[in-house]
This record gives structure tokens, C-alpha cells and sequence, in this order.
């Protein structure tokens, strides 16, 4: 502690400049920290302005990269926007469609369920009324029935009545004759005999749907025209489609119960074969099972066959068919198949029956459902049939073709179907069916025979109509193509199919088989081409004349 008086003064002025000086010293460190603040405020500043730039560029090199993504981004957005915004439409307009709906749904519900409720009901009420009615109303039915069953019968028969009346006034033996065009084949024949030219000429015309005139011009001999009359005349320019429709209602007939013979002959290569199958060659015999437009008649007889049949289901019969050739006076089984089970045409003979008949023995039948399994069957036997290249032309047929079909349906109190029953009932059904005698000598062949005709009588009239309480169908339909007749000179050979079968020129050759019974047929033969009156040595032209259709 200083001491009173001047001592305490020193003190204190020392004590004063000291505080003086430590106060200066302070102020200078005061103005040294401000410096060095104001130094720092200022590299702060500096500092900040660094950072602030850094980040701009920063921030600025960040949305350069970000943009394109940002904008992808907000399409997508726009995009998913639009798509949620179309959902939610679609949304409401199925929600207001299935509200609809089930209105709709519950309306008809609500409809089903009052009808149901009105037939419950309805029910109950006949329940408790029919025992009265069900009698009455039940004998009127029956009533009605029995009335359209006998009405149906009697435009049945009405039917039949006005097809045999037609088919009467027709002829039951039918000839239409057809004339084929000329073709290139009948230049090459016509050259060795053609002095002045190489070109044929038609020497047959059509006069008229029924008549044929044939310019009969023999050298040395003053030209004869000569006129033939047939039931049908085809012109060179007629169609399959209209030859086959002539024949077709017999196949209405057929299914009636009515035996059909459809033959085709004359002379060859006059077309036989063509107006019967179609164009065909034995390297490819299958038959089209849709009639195209060259197609012959027995492909659309098996098409139409199998349609009628179609048509009343209730009927199906059973339709079987046996397919035969007759080749110099042999006759072979065209679907029969030899020890090794091949189908090569096995020979049969033809022997007399129990019944007195004749018929080939042991032939074969096969069934067939359809047009085109029997006329893979044809196909078949045609690959089978025998031919030979002739002066005329390349592909003849060398043999009698005859293709039997056997119609058979069961039999029922009434028939199967109500329709009435077969006037053929009684005729073949199939040969092979009918035992044969052995040891019988086969039928002398090499006679005419004039072909079998039905007759009308009032006797066949009541054989029907007691046939027709049977109910039964059976019938045969033979569809034949005939070896062609022929001068031998023109053809450069006999055929071997006819010596001792018929007359080799014009006429209806002989054939050992019975094509029909004899009674309540019809007989048909569509044929090509054959000469009428015997050929004039060296003018073939008057062969190109055909005839046939018997019914
Ligand atoms: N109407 C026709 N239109 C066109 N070509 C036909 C006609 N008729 C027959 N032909 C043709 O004439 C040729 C001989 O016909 P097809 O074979 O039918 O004669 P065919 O009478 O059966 O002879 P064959 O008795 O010798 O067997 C065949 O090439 C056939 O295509």
C-alpha cells in the first residue's frame, strides 16, 4: 500500500501513467484488431463472392445436364397425364354402360322371372284342367295328323301317278341320239380314204330337238339325204348338263322303286364313254365327286343319287353297287379281288337261278354312303376295264361297262317313310344273292335279243298297290357304256368285245346280262354316235350320228 502524503501521489501518477499506457496499448491493439476485422470482413467478402460464383456455375452446370431429363420427364408426365385422364373416361363410360347393363339385365330378370311365374301358373291351371282337355285336344291332333299323313300320300302318289303318266307318254324305252362335234382325231382317219380332202365335214345334222337328217353321199352314188326321228336330238354343241338332264328325273324314279337302265351305245369313238364318265384316261380314271361342267352322267347321276337321298333322311336306304365288264363273252367282277387280294377283275359265270333266272354268280357288292366312295369304286374298275387304241381314236373302251346299283330301304308297316313301296320289290336285288345252279351251261350268246319291255298292265298296276302296303323300296339302277360297234375297215380291227355279242354296225347289241327284270322297269340308254344304216364303205362321216335313252 503507498504511503500517505507525496508518496501516495507518486503512486497514483504512476499508477496513472501506467493505466495511460496499458489504455494506449489498448487502443493500439483496438485499431490493430479493427485493421485486422476490416482485413478479415474483407477476405470474407472476397470468399462469399468465390463460393457465390462456384455455385452459380455449379447450379448452372446441374440444370444444363438436368434439362433434357426434365423435359422427357414432363412429356412423360403430359403423356401419363393425358393416358390417366382417357382411363378415367373410359372408367366412367363402362361404369355408365355396365349401370345400363345391369338395369337392363335386372329389367329382363325382372321380365323372365313374371313369365316364368305367369307359366308356373298357366301350368298349374292346365294341371288342374287338362285331365278334361288332353283327350280331346290329343284326338285332334292325331286327327290333323292322320289327315296331312293321307294328304301327303295322296300327292305322293299323285306325283307318281303324273312322273309314270309322263314317263308313259314319253316311252318307257327312251333312244336320244347325240351327235359330238367333229374332232382333230377325225381328220387322221378321214385322210386315207379322202381324196379331194383331209378336212372332215359334218354329213349328220340336227334337224330339230327330235330329228336327225344324215347326208349319205357314196361315190359313184347319187347324194340320199336321210332323216331318223328320235324321242331327244343333241346337237354337237349340247352339254353334259343338258344330256344329263334328261335323265335325271328317272333317277326320282329310281328312288321310288322303279328299275333304271341308262345305255350308252354306238360306233366308236362316237362318245360314248364321254357322255357316260366325262373326259377321263385310264392313267387317271377318279371322277370328279362335284359335277364340274364337262362331267358325264354317271358322276352327276351318283351326285344327284346321293342328294335325293340326303334329302329325306328318314329313308336311308342301302345302296350297294357291283361294277362288270363283258369282254369277248367273258364276264369279270371289277371289285372282286383275286387270291392275293388284288382287284385285277375276276371272271364269274352266269348260271341260271333258282328262280329260273339268270345272273352272274358270286359277284360282288360293296355298300356305299356317299357319291364319292362309289365313284372311287368306278374310278377303280375303270382302271381295270379293257382298251385299245383303234384307227378311230387312242382310248377306246374294248368292253361292255355295266355298273349296278342295288337301292334297298327296311321295311315298316307303312314304309320307312311313309312313301309307298317299290314296284320292283320282287326284282333282283343283287345277283349274287340269288343262289345259282351248278353245273348250268352259260346262255348262248351271239342272238339279238330285242331289249325287255315293261309292260303297263292293269295286272302290274295291282302288284303294285299291294306292294305298296309293305313299305319297302328295292330297285336297281344300271348305268351301262357299251363297247363300240364298229366297221372293221374304218377301225382297222374287229373289237374284240363284240364278236358273237351283236350286230357290229348300228343296232342295240346283245349283252348275256339281264340289264332289267322284265317287268316295272325303265330302261334308259343315253348313247353317242353310231351309224344308223350300215356304214358306206369310204364315208365315214355318217358315222358321227349317235342315239340312245330308252326308258
Ligand atoms: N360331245 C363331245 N364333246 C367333246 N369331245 C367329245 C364329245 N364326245 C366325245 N368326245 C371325245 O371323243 C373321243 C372319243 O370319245 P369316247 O371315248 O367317249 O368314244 P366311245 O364311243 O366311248 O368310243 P369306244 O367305243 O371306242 O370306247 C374322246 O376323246 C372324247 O373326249
Amino acid at each position: 500500500m503507498p504511503v500517505r502524503g507525496g508518496r501516495w501521489e507518486g503512486f497514483w501518477e504512476l499508477r496513472a501513467r501506467q493505466l495511460q499506457r496499458q489504455l494506449q496499448a489498448k487502443e493500439e491493439r483496438i485499431v490493430e484488431l479493427e485493421t485486422e476485422n476490416a482485413l478479415l470482413h474483407l477476405k470474407l467478402a472476397e470468399s462469399w463472392e468465390v463460393t457465390r460464383r462456384d455455385r452459380r456455375a455449379e447450379t448452372h452446370a446441374l440444370l444444363g445436364e438436368q434439362m433434357p431429363r426434365r423435359g422427357h420427364s414432363l412429356s412423360a408426365l403430359t403423356r401419363l397425364c393425358r393416358a390417366a385422364q382417357k382411363l378415367k373416361q373410359e372408367m366412367e363410360a363402362l361404369q355408365s354402360s355396365s349401370r345400363g347393363l345391369l338395369q337392363s339385365y335386372q329389367e329382363e330378370h325382372w321380365d323372365c322371372l313374371s313369365e316364368i311365374v305367369q307359366a308356373v301358373q298357366t301350368a298349374q291351371l292346365h294341371r288342374e284342367t287338362l285331365p278334361r282337355a288332353w283327350p280331346a285336344e290329343a284326338g285332334r291332333l292325331e286327327q290333323s295328323l292322320r289327315d296331312v299323313t293321307e294328304r301327303w300320300q295322296r300327292e305322293l302318289q299323285e306325283r307318281r301317278r303324273l312322273q309314270e303318266a309322263l314317263a308313259e307318254l314319253k316311252g318307257n324305252i327312251r333312244v336320244h341320239c347325240r351327235i359330238r362335234p367333229l374332232l382333230p382325231f377325225d381328220d387322221k382317219a378321214q385322210e386315207p380314204v379322202s381324196q379331194n380332202s383331209s378336212v372332215s365335214r359334218g354329213v349328220v345334222h340336227a334337224v330339230d330337238d327330235e330329228t336327225v337328217l344324215v347326208e349319205c353321199n357314196r361315190p359313184g352314188h347319187p347324194l340320199i339325204n336321210k332323216t331318223y326321228t328320235f324321242e331327244r336330238v343333241y346337237g354337237p354343241a349340247e352339254s353334259q348338263r343338258a344330256v344329263f338332264e334328261d335323265v335325271c328325273p328317272l333317277l326320282t324314279s329310281f328312288l321310288d322303286g322303279y328299275n333304271v337302265c341308262i345305255m350308252a351305245y354306238g360306233q366308236t369313238g362316237s362318245g360314248k364313254s364321254f357322255t357316260m364318265l366325262g373326259p377321263h384316261c385310264q392313267e387317271e380314271p377318279a371322277l370328279p365327286s362335284e359335277p364340274r361342267g364337262d362331267t358325264g352322267i354317271i358322276p352327276r347321276a351318283a351326285a344327284e343319287l346321293f342328294r335325293l337321298i340326303s334329302e329325306d333322311a328318314s329313308r336311308s336306304p342301302e345302296v350297294d353297287v357291283s361294277i362288270v365288264e363283258v369282254y369277248n363273252n367273258d364276264i369279270f367282277d371289277l371289285l372282286a379281288n383275286d387270291s392275293c387280294r388284288v382287284a385285277s377283275g375276276v371272271k364269274r359265270q352266269v348260271l341260271p337261278t333258282q328262280q329260273g333266272r339268270k345272273a352272274v354268280c358270286g359277284l360282288t357288292y360293296q355298300s356305299v354312303r356317299s357319291a364319292a366312295q362309289f365313284l372311287t369304286l368306278v374310278g377303280g374298275g375303270l382302271q381295270l376295264r379293257a382298251k385299245q387304241p383303234t384307227a378311230v381314236h387312242a382310248e377306246s373302251s374294248r368292253s361292255h361297262l355295266v355298273i349296278t346299283v342295288t337301292l334297298a330301304t327296311a321295311t315298316s308297316p307303312r314304309g320307312r317313310s311313309g312313301r309307298p313301296s317299290s314296284p320292283a320289290l320282287q326284282s333282283d336285288r343283287s345277283a349274287s344273292t340269288e343262289p345259282c345252279r351248278p353245273g348250268s351251261r352259260l346262255p348262248a350268246t351271239g342272238r339279238r335279243q330285242n331289249p325287255p319291255v315293261p309292260p303297263r298292265t292293269r295286272g302290274h298296276r295291282l302288284r303294285r298297290a299291294a306292294l305298296d302296303t309293305l313299305g319297302q323300296v328295292r330297285a336297281t339302277l344300271q348305268l351301262v357304256d357299251l363297247a363300240g360297234s364298229e366297221c372293221a375297215g374304218e377301225c382297222g380291227e374287229p373289237a374284240p368285245g363284240w364278236p358273237g355279242l351283236g350286230a357290229p354296225t348300228g343296232g342295240v347289241p346283245q349283252c348275256p346280262l339281264s340289264l332289267a327284270p322284265p317287268s316295272w322297269h325303265r330302261f334308259s340308254t343315253e348313247a353317242q354316235s353310231v351309224s344308223p344304216p350300215r356304214c358306206p364303205a369310204g364315208s365315214r362321216q355318217c358315222h358321227r350320228l349317235s342315239w340312245g335313252d330308252v326308258q
